[in-house]
């Protein structure tokens, strides 16, 4: 493992008021690899993402995103950053007054790097690459499933081509076969374009279907940062209870079975 990590978080700490959130986080993300990030109510799963896309600044410690520290870049550099990376926020957060076309479309209207014209193409490109049909861009996001709205949202966010997508709780809301589909629209998608993905999640499912290692927060710290073998193996009580609980064991149970 030689590749210059994506992601390298070091000694990150976070503090709101008096809530000290993250003590010395360290942690480095490498091309290519999925890491999902899991951890109980509050231990700053969210936050975390907010610290690697600079919408947050850590207290204390380094987070840099492709060799370069977010926290020192010059404005210009933190531009041509935030067009290597696409996020999918919990709620998809569309533009309610955007219809899906003019959503998927935003950021590349925003950096001005298309025409028009380009635009449409790349819209209607995006929107087939998350399977949706081309009437779908006219529809408003009122007028839409929550499974339509986190593939529009994931449209957005690989608008600009980036290399790395951040996924905050991608399956959360979905019915069992909307969230089996979506996932493995991921899949398929992270391998044919070589993505390097971070995702939060409760879903062991969803977990067990795309994670190359598994960092738990926990305790302010990283717990366990490791293969999901390996994690199955450590001796904490978080751990236990996430992936040896009921829902946990069916969901590593249906994942060993090869589905
Ligand atoms: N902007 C903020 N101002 C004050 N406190 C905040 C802010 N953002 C997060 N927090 C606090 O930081 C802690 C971590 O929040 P965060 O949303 O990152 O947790 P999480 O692990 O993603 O939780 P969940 O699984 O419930 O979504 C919580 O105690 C939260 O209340």
């Amino acid at each position: 493992m030689s590749a210059a990590p994506v992601i390298e978080l070091t000694g990150v700490v976070t503090r709101f008021g008096d809530n000290l959130v993250h003590d010395g986080i360290d942690m480095a993300i490498a091309p290519g690899e999925v890491v999902a990030l899991v951890g109980g109510s509050g231990s700053g799963k969210t936050t975390l993402l907010r610290h690697i896309i600079g919408l947050t600044r850590p207290a204390a410690g380094e987070v840099r995103l492709f060799g370069e520290s977010l926290l020192s870049a010059s404005a210009g550099a933190v531009r041509a950053l935030q067009r290597r990376f696409g996020m999918l926020f919990q709620q998809g957060a569309l533009f309610s007054a955007f219809n899906v076309a003019e959503n998927i479309g935003f950021p590349l209207r925003e950096s001005g790097v298309a025409s028009e014209a380009e635009i449409r193409d790349l819209v209607a490109l995006k929107l087939a690459m998350v399977e949706l049909e081309p009437a779908h861009a006219l529809l408003m996001p009122a007028e839409l499933s929550g499974g339509m709205i986190k593939r529009v949202a994931l449209a957005r966010a690989l608008a600009l081509e980036p290399e790395l997508l951040l996924l905050d709780e991608p399956t959360a809301g979905l019915d069992p076969d909307r969230s089996a589909a979506f996932v493995a629209l991921i899949r398929s998608l992270q391998r044919r374009l070589g993505l390097t993905v971070v995702l939060v999640t409760h879903d062991v499912d969803t977990l067990a279907a795309l994670a190359t290692r598994v960092a738990v927060l926990g305790e302010r710290r990283i717990l366990s940062y490791a293969p999901l073998e390996d994690t199955l193996k450590v001796d904490h009580p978080f751990i236990q209870r996430f992936f040896h609980g009921e829902h946990g064991r069916w969901a590593l149970a249906r994942s060993n079975a090869g589905d």
